[in-house]
């Protein structure tokens, strides 16, 4: 079904919230998961935005110390889409201008929900990340494993949170769920939501739907260990890992919102 257009382009477009609805997965690590978070309307933007400026999803990985000790797959992402290529993440992504009207919207939605004090230069531009069918996101945490060029004070230091948006699933999508290996939720399944006939030993994979999000908390607070913390008392909390598993059909377009615990810093959000 495709959404009328002709409000979100005309000029008296007006920034309104959908009346999603949150769901708490889990308490520690906050995990809530989100239904209707963006319209249909906001999801053809989003991907007409997008249109013709994807390239080659890039990944960090870190040199020095990696708090991930049990983890070979422990990669943090970050650079420019061009800057680092890397067979764990196979996906093609792009930046939206946060310039954007409806983007600056999607921006104050997510910043009211996680408080309505946390300031607009917090967020990284807003990125889509783009599966055909074979294209994955090997395991990884949002979260840097070490200070240094990308966690730095001056570069916002560690991304406090994340939401992942799914913004389009091409009809007949197979696989493409959110996997996240250490989370355990014994008390509650959604056919369609969540993969309910996975293992227990797999953790949860949250299914790829239209206009839902996952959203969820990357560092714990108050245990400072020198690693990512960005300086403000607050660690990677490793139960956070997740993939990007293989879409094996169709395919998914979804989107990153990063929280970093400061201001990004001019140039990354276009001053
Ligand atoms: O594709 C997904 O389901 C997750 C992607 C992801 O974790 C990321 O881009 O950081
Ligand atoms: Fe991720």
């Amino acid at each position: 079904m495709m959404p009328s257009l002709r409000s979100i382009f005309s000029t008296d477009y007006r920034c309104e919230h959908p009346p999603y609805t949150a769901h708490l997965v889990s308490h520690s690590p906050l995990v809530i998961y989100i239904k209707n978070f963006i319209t249909p309307a906001e999801r053809a933007h989003l991907l007409k935005l997008g249109n013709g400026t994807f390239t080659r999803s890039g990944v960090t990985t870190s040199s020095s110390r990696s708090s991930s000790n049990n983890n070979p797959h422990n990669h943090n992402h970050g650079q420019p889409a061009t800057a680092h290529n890397h067979p764990v993440r196979t996906s093609q992504s792009t930046t939206l201008p946060p310039s954007d009207p409806v983007v600056s919207c999607i921006e104050t939605r997510a910043l009211l929900f996680q408080s309505p004090g946390t300031p607009r230069s917090h967020l990284e531009p807003l990125q889509l990340v783009r599966y055909a069918p074979g294209e994955h996101y090997h395991f990884h945490t949002d979260w840097f494993t070490a200070p240094g060029a990308h966690a730095g004070a001056d570069r916002g230091g560690n991304r406090r949170t994340s939401f992942f948006v799914y913004v389009r699933v091409e009809e007949g999508t197979l696989g493409g769920g959110t996997n996240f290996p250490r989370l355990r939720i014994g008390w509650w399944c959604e056919q369609g939501i969540v993969d309910c006939d996975a293992e227990w030993e797999a953790g949860v994979t949250f299914r790829p739907v239209e206009g839902n999000a996952v959203f969820w908390a990357n560092l714990i607070e108050g245990e400072e260990d020198g690693l990512g913390g960005g300086g403000g008392g607050r660690r990677g909390d490793e139960r956070t890992l997740h993939a990007g598993l293989p879409v094996l059909a169709g395919g998914k377009v979804g989107m990153n919102i990063w929280t970093r615990e400061g201001p990004v810093g001019e140039g990354i959000r276009g001053g």
